[in-house]
This record gives C-alpha cells, sequence and structure tokens, in this order.
C-alpha cells in the first residue's frame, strides 16, 4: 500500500545541512502494524511528516519517491496531498491539544470532520459523532460530546483524536509517539484500542515510539532506525529476541529488567553522530564494541540476514 523507496531528506539551518534521512527503505502492506524505533533524533518523525507532505519549510527531498497505491506523495500538488490527509491517511500524535481545537466542544469537533467526508445532515453528523465515540470506548458519549478538551482527562483527549482520526476512515494511520504523554494503564488501553480498530477495519498503522515495550505489545513488524538510516527490520518476534545489529543489541539491553534490579542500567556509550557531518562507514561505528576497519571506510547496506529480517551491519557481511 505504501512503498517509500530511498529516501533522502536534509534540512537546511543557520549551522549547515541537516542530513536527516539517509536513503531510507520499507513498505507497510493493508492491515499491517508496523512499528520504527529509534532514539532521539534518528528521523522516525521526518519520516512520517514526509508520508503526510508535512515537512518544514526548510526540508530539501534530495532523492527517492514514496509510493502510495501507485501514486508518487512527492510528486502530488500540495491540494490533493491535503485531500488525501485526513481522509486516507489520519493522524495522532503525542499531544492530543495540538489536534483539538481547544474551544470547540468534542462533539461540534467530530461533527466538523464527519461532514467533511460523509454528504450527511447535521442531525446524522450528531449520531455518527456519537458513534465514534463509542467506538473508542468513551463511557457516556453523550455527555462527553458536550464537554470541551479541556474538561477531559488525557487519554480521554487522544482516544477523542483517535475517533476523529478514524472517522473518515482512513486506509492508514501515522501514530507519531501517542501514548507517551499518558500513564502506563492509559498506555495500554489506547494500545488496545489501535489494535482493536486495526483488527475490526483492517486500518494499517505506522507506529512511532522510542518505547520497544509498545512495539512488542502492537507491531507485526519493526523498523529500527539510527542516525536517520535503517540499521534493522523483520518481524517483531525477530528482531526482539533475535537482534542482529549491536544497535539493536544495545537498545534491548538498556531496558530496565526487574529480575536484574541488583544491577545498574546499561546505557549505550557515546553520543548520536551530528547529522549535519555524519561520520563515514556505518553510522553506529562511535559506538560500537564490535568496530572492523571496514565500518569506518564503507556505509553497510540493509541486506536480508535470514527470512524477513534484514540488517546494515559489516559483521553479517564478508565482502565490501
Ligand atoms: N526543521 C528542521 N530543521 C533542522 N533540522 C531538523 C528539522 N526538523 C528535524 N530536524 C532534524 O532532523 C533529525 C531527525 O529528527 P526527527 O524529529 O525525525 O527525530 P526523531 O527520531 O523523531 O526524534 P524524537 O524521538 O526526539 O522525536 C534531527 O537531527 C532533527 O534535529
Amino acid at each position: 500500500m505504501l512503498d517509500i523507496k530511498n529516501l533522502s531528506i536534509e534540512f537546511n539551518d543557520l549551522n549547515g545541512k541537516v542530513k536527516a534521512l539517509r536513503n531510507i527503505n520499507f513498505h507497510i502492506e493493508q492491515g499491517e502494524i508496523v512499528g520504527v524505533v529509534g532514539e532521539s533524533g534518528s528521523g522516525k518523525s521526518v519520516t512520517a511528516l514526509s508520508i503526510l507532505g508535512l515537512l518544514d519549510e526548510n526540508a530539501h527531498i534530495s532523492n527517492g519517491s514514496i509510493t502510495y497505491h501507485d501514486q508518487n506523495l512527492l510528486e502530488m500538488n500540495p491540494k490533493d496531498i491535503q485531500s488525501l490527509r485526513g481522509k486516507k491517511i489520519g493522524m495522532v500524535f503525542q499531544e492530543p491539544m495540538t489536534a483539538l481545537h481547544p474551544t470547540m466542544k468534542i462533539g461540534q469537533q467530530l461533527m466538523k470532520v464527519i461532514r467533511q467526508h460523509k454528504k450527511v445532515n447535521k442531525k446524522e453528523a450528531d449520531r455518527f459523532a456519537i458513534e465514534a465515540l463509542k467506538d473508542v470506548h468513551i463511557h457516556h458519549p453523550e455527555k462527553v460530546a458536550k464537554q470541551y478538551p479541556f474538561e477531559l482527562s488525557g487519554g480521554m483527549r487522544q482516544r477523542v483524536v483517535i475517533a476523529l482520526a478514524m472517522s473518515s476512515p482512513p486506509e492508514l494511520l501515522l501514530a507519531d509517539e501517542p501514548t507517551t504523554a499518558l500513564d502506563v494503564t492509559v498506555q495500554s488501553e489506547i494500545l488496545n484500542l489501535m489494535k482493536e480498530l486495526n483488527q475490526k477495519r483492517n486500518t494499517s498503522i505506522l507506529l512511532i515510539t522510542h518505547d520497544l515495550g509498545v512495539v512488542s505489545q502492537l507491531c507485526d513488524r519493526t523498523i529500527v532506525m539510527y542516525a536517520g538510516q535503517i540499521v534493522e527490520t523483520g518481524l517483531t518476534f525477530d528482531v526482539l529476541h533475535s537482534p542482529k545489529h549491536p544497535y539493536t543489541k544495545a537498545l534491548l539491553n538498556s531496558l530496565p529488567d526487574l529480575k536484574k534490579q541488583d544491577q545498574p542500567l546499561e546505557a549505550i556509550e557515546g553520543e548520536v553522530p551530528d547529522l549535519r557531518n555524519p561520520p563515514v562507514g556505518c553510522p553506529f561505528n562511535s559506538r560500537c564494541k564490535h568496530t572492523m576497519p571496514v565500518c569506518h571506510e564503507h556505509d553497510p547496506k540493509l541486506e536480508i540476514c535470514e527470512g524477513n529480517h534484514y540488517v546494515a551491519c559489516w559483521l553479517r557481511r564478508d565482502k565490501v
């Protein structure tokens, strides 16, 4: 359904060119949930924003294509992209208030969106709005429809945002850290809700998170990003239980483990490279414990290691 090929994006800022994405390749099938994980600044949000045509003005797409049902989104005019956005491709961001009108009642906001997509009168739109709130398991939907966003909890607001995003209904939902601002129990409810919507409506989801626990709970496939590149991807089970890239292994080792309470947490030593001046060779070479000379000379390509599991690491290859 969505196919990203050789995507490279730079930002021009006062201090130079930030090479935010370098040669990204991945796809999403209908009904799939794909997770994108990686440290802060690895390029997760830029990837989502590029699909939505919402990159900042200083962005320059230097290479690649984003094909959605045979159409290259990068060649579409802004009006067509805008109509795709919200209709076929929905979005949910970390902070629900950014997606909600602060001085408009929840019911009115839903009705407005519903009437943009369906030819219905006010009374029918009101009925659809209540249904949409029920679909995201909001109790007393009639009461909530008459409330303003500030009257709701963070979890309730995020449910409303999901109801808004699903009301078109979209084929693809882009969710950028949708549960990061919520406490753990609410987080789990929102993830279950997204899974339910995916199963009921066959909506594909691209879930961006820095939380490997979230990925393991929800995603069919996982993409691991580091410094603007994909370093590992495969079925979530394979990536989390049989990681191949030293960065993925280090990420997993840095997770708290209740069974190892007496041991200090393992941090990944060193710093993420400066994307204005990315290192020659593997992007992880300055922090990797297994570097070889080739890692400082050539950038390893993402290559199949077993089944549908891909990794970009010289340890897995025997020739340049
Ligand atoms: N408008 C911009 N101008 C300059 N650099 C930018 C701009 N937008 C993003 N970047 C840079 O692009 C890189 C990737 O950013 P991105 O927001 O995608 O990271 P991320 O993985 O989503 O991180 P986080 O988890 O913190 O949101 C970062 O180095 C960021 O500073």
